[in-house]
């Protein structure tokens, strides 16, 4: 499936005034986003429609080749890995890390009566593995520590091996070498060929991971500026999206920025 995310002049409107503004968008299934733009841009309600959690009030979304509003999104969802803080506020603290990820199979948050199969419980500890958790399998959920529960919800979002993937800040409030640790993950995740198509959205050009292919920056709604990185991601670019002066400059594929 080449194409995975298709929008045509989308508009979310709330009290009136519009929140998302005519947003044309396209992702096809090899390349790996970025969405940046200040405090209050939509960037969040933008990947709430792309996770089929959110309608909107005009234009079109078809998301892994299905029509919101002619698609059941119960079906759609499960292909959609999805991984938030306020998501993450729902998980059990006092269930082991195990179950966290393992429960997404059954789109449930904790264990309960589901009847759960070798299969899953083998899935879960690759996952753990892949992203670094295996030692803390059997640990509560509760004591890990930010970085290591922000692992934990990634896991979690891709172990139903969704053909979509998306990030609502995933290293805000990590130290520097949680945040480094875990952008290396995220960035090994995206070089492989046989990922989904990924969606993260940052506040900083310093969280992009070296292998993310395309940003789009959003002001006010609407989309300012959008392609792959090394065209759109410009000091230009930043400036008009952030309304202050900013220079960015690249070394071996990561980003800095700073107003001048
Ligand atoms: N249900 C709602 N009703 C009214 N306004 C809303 C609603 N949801 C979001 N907004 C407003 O829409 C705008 C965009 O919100 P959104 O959370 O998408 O922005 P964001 O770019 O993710 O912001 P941040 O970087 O601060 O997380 C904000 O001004 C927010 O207050």
């Amino acid at each position: 499936m080449p194409n995975v995310v298709q929008l045509s002049d989308v508009s979310v409107i709330r009290d009136g005034k519009p929140i998302l503004d005519s947003v044309t968008w396209s992702i096809d299934d090899d390349q790996r986003w970025v969405i940046l733009g200040p405090n209050g841009a939509g960037k969040t309600t933008l990947l709430q429609i792309i996770a089929a959690m959110l309608h909107p009030t005009s234009g079109t979304a078809e998301i892994l080749e299905e029509r919101l509003g002619a698609v059941d999104v119960f079906e759609l969802r499960p292909m959609i890995g999805f991984a938030s803080t306020a998501m993450a506020r729902k998980l059990p603290r006092n269930e082991t890390v195990l179950n966290v990820v393992m429960t997404a199979a059954y789109s449930v948050t904790g264990r309960w009566n589901e009847e759960y199969e070798e299969i899953d419980s083998r899935r879960a500890q690759r996952v753990l593995a892949e992203w670094k958790l295996d030692h803390l399998a059997d640990r509560t959920f509760g004591t890990l520590s930010d970085g290591e529960q922000k692992r934990v919800q990634i896991a979690r979002s891709v172990m139903t091996d969704p053909e979509l993937l998306l990030l609502d800040e995933p290293a805000a409030s990590l130290d520097l070498g949680a945040r480094e640790e875990l952008l290396q993950l995220l960035g090994g995740y995206a070089r492989e060929a046989t990922s989904p198509a990924f969606v993260m959205v940052t506040h900083h050009v310093e969280e992009i991971p070296v292998g993310f292919t395309h940003v789009m920056l959003l002001a006010d709604g609407k989309v300012t500026a959008s392609g792959p990185l090394s065209e759109a991601l410009t000091s230009e670019n930043l400036t008009e999206t952030f309304g202050l002066p900013i220079e960015v400059t690249e070394i071996d594929g990561r980003y800095a920025a700073r107003a001048v």
